[in-house]
């Protein structure tokens, strides 16, 4: 099947997209968007200087109908899925957003209904927009770089005047190992620097459910769920969660799930390996001092 990604440089985002458009066949051409050496190697390689999916989708679409692709990969970060729907309005063509999964007979899957429910689909014929949502498939690794041949981007629609990055201090959640995450639980701000103690202690990284982030005691940045941050690290503590269905979207991948809560029916304990039923304010400084023993 003729695919094209279209993606920023980001090179684990990109292999993400190189391991979907394997399972349909055909090596992928890829338009990269903005600057940075595009990794892996691809059939055709195109670059758009601009990212602001107004600014692009004439280019696009013009080069999809050319080249007549059938599938079109774009992943569920904001540039991806901003363009998605846009780039499908103009193709006339369907689309299918925040795919999770995808079976040998192509079967495409995605979660409803904040994945209390699976909706399966078929592909009867292209072009078909999808976008795939980050983490749910192990990324390709690429390798060497591909030198790129430099679309035209349309009319200048909108300008970007600034961009202002995000503060980070640490690994960033995305790509931590091990995540300590706190809920409305954990009961105040201040109460988020015992679960900072064991991610500096355990190389990771602090997440918050919607709850915290709702408190304000932890940044937007933070929530991780549907409408936050997907993780799959291999270690994920889960304290003080009570662990809604909108939470354990963001974790599906997860490995190793450990709860603390006191409350002994919390949902989070159904999708937990290891669970401590207590106040996590005994709990995690037990925890610490085992941690220290065995350092
Ligand atoms: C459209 C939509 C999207 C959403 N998206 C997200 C999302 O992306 N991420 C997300 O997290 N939520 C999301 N939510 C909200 C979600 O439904 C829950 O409301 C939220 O996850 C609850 O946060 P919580 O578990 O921290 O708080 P609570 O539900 O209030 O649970 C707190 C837990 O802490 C336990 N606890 C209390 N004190 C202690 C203690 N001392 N020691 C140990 N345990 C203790 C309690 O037993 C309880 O289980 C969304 C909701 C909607 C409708």
């Amino acid at each position: 099947m003729k695919t094209l990604i279209i993606e920023t440089a980001n090179a684990k985002i990109l292999g993400e997209l190189v391991t979907v458009s394997r399972l349909f066949g055909q090596a992928p051409d890829v338009v990269v968007l903005g600057s940075g050496e595009l990794q892996g190697s691809y059939g055709k390689a195109y670059r758009l200087s601009d990212t602001l999916g107004a600014n692009l989708g004439s280019s696009l679409s013009d080069l999809i109908k050319r080249e007549r692709y059938e599938l079109i990969l774009l992943s569920t970060t904001a540039i991806g899925s901003g363009l998605a729907g846009p780039l499908a309005v103009s193709l006339g063509a369907p689309i299918l957003s925040e795919v999770t999964a995808i079976s040998p007979d192509l079967t495409i899957e995605r979660s409803l209904y904040g994945s209390k429910a699976v909706a399966r689909y078929k592909l009867e014929s292209g072009p078909l927009v999808l976008t795939i949502k980050r983490k749910y498939f192990e990324a390709a690794t690429l390798e060497g770089t591909t030198a790129t041949e430099e679309l035209p981007v349309g009319p200048q629609k909108i300008t970007l005047l600034e961009e202002i990055e995000e503060e980070r201090t640490g690994i960033p959640l995305e790509d931590a190992e091990v995540v300590v995450t706190g809920g409305r639980g954990i009961g105040s701000g201040d109460n988020f620097s015992i679960l900072k103690e064991i991610a500096g202690m355990l190389n990771g990284a602090v997440g918050a459910s919607r709850g915290a982030v709702d408190e304000g005691w932890m940044p937007p940045g933070a929530q991780i769920g549907q409408t936050g941050k997907i993780v799959a690290p291999t270690v994920y503590f889960a304290v003080g969660v009570s662990g809604a269905s909108q939470h354990l979207a963001g974790i599906s991948n997860a490995k190793c799930v450990i709860a603390i809560n006191k409350d002994n029916e919390a949902n989070i304990f159904k999708r937990a390996r290891f669970g401590i039923v207590g106040d996590y304010k005994k709990a995690v400084p037990a925890l610490i001092n085992a941690l220290k023993e065995n350092a």
